[in-house]
């Protein structure tokens, strides 16, 4: 089926209505229960201490090893960044999602593309849609930044994405260099992996309040196609659940912490020590929720897979060797099934 493109979220309730069929679950088809789920506790890093040689410094990367190998992600705090330059990233999206539909729309994705203004690709009949609208950009080269789909509104939009790529970008390094670090392997080890054309691409996810949080989802089940992930979440407004040990559990907020997570390539990479996380977003009926999602990729052309030190007989081979993980991933998302598992061995 081709793919289609609907109204954003945003719109589909503003005169009150009826919540549209394609965004509901049968009762219970979401996972969401009615009981509360438990929040899990997220090991806090600091990220200053990660280059430090001293005892704390060694303290530090054995956190960083343990909670990426269970829970697969960690609130990172110390990163550099103030808490006002923080609250000025997520600002520029929140006033982005606040502008008139018209002026929104003059950055609409197309057709086939997934840069720009919209909500989930409609594929499938049988498909059942996230209550989000985002806005998905390319950030990292430069010579891969589509501007046009860059809102000139608000004025300081792409000044400040820019100084948050660049402080991502560093810390993108440090984290991968301390991943291998941690591992005891050789630092460059995950780096290497990662070539010339590496990328980074943001999606700022609006979800607007939903009147039937019980038959809905902001986003689906699903782990990340990148490397690592950052996720500058709302301070205000709960909403990512994440699966330990299999069950659900919630993501608690710590303002101005960066949230950052392994992706399917970091899983891959680490031969399964380092763990990608399946989470979801759930709706809720009172309150809109904005985040800004940060996806680091290896470059597609480059090889990714275990790193060769890090097999062993105890810990045999898991995952094959692979081109460009990301082509692989919507193929096997698309087909409702976890992309990881395609490349397992
Ligand atoms: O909005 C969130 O809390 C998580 C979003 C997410 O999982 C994603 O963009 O991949
Ligand atoms: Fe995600």
């Amino acid at each position: 089926m081709a793919e289609s493109l609907s109204k954003p979220v945003q719109e589909l309730l503003v005169n009150g209505g009826e919540l549209p069929k394609k965004y509901i679950y049968k009762k219970g088809e979401n996972g969401v229960a009615d009981a509360s789920y438990p929040l899990i506790e997220v090991p806090i890093i600091d990220m200053s201490l990660l280059t430090s040689q001293s005892a704390a410094g060694e303290e530090e990367l054995g956190k960083l090893r343990s909670a990426l190998g269970s829970c697969g992600c960690f609130q990172a705090i110390n990163h550099g960044m103030t808490a006002s330059f923080l609250d000025q990233v997520h600002e520029i999206g929140k006033q982005f999602f606040a502008l008139p539909p018209d002026e929104k729309q003059k950055y609409s994705r197309t057709v086939g593309d997934i840069e720009g203004y919209g909500n989930d690709s409609v594929l499938s009949e049988r498909q059942t849609l996230d209550w989000t609208d985002r806005l998905y950009l390319t950030i990292s080269p430069e010579d891969k930044i589509k501007l046009r789909f860059w809102p000139e509104k608000p004025e300081n939009f792409r000044e400040v994405l820019n100084e948050y790529t660049r402080n991502l970008a560093l810390m993108n390094e440090l984290l991968l260099k301390s991943m291998a670090k941690s591992l005891n392997i050789e630092e460059n080890c995950f780096l290497e992996q990662y070539g010339q054309g590496a990328t980074m691409t943001a999606r700022f996810n609006f979800y607007p309040p939903c009147p039937r949080p019980d038959l809905t989802l902001g986003v689906k089940p699903h782990a990340d196609a990148s490397s690592i992930t950052f996720l500058l979440q709302d301070k205000a407004v709960e909403g990512l659940q994440i699966v330990k040990d299999g069950q659900w559990f919630r993501v608690p907020i710590v303002p101005h912490a960066i949230l950052i997570n392994a992706g399917d390539q970091v899983e891959i990479m680490s031969n399964g020590m380092l763990k990608s996380p399946v989470h979801r977003v759930v709706t809720n009926s009172e309150r809109e929720r904005l985040t800004l999602a940060v996806f680091c990729l290896p470059d597609s052309k480059m090889e990714i897979g275990p790193v060769e030190e890090l097999i062993d007989k105890e810990r045999p081979r898991s995952y094959k060797t692979m081109k460009d993980y990301v082509a692989i991933y919507f193929e096997n998302y698309q087909l409702g099934k976890r992309p990881i598992d395609a490349v397992k061995i």
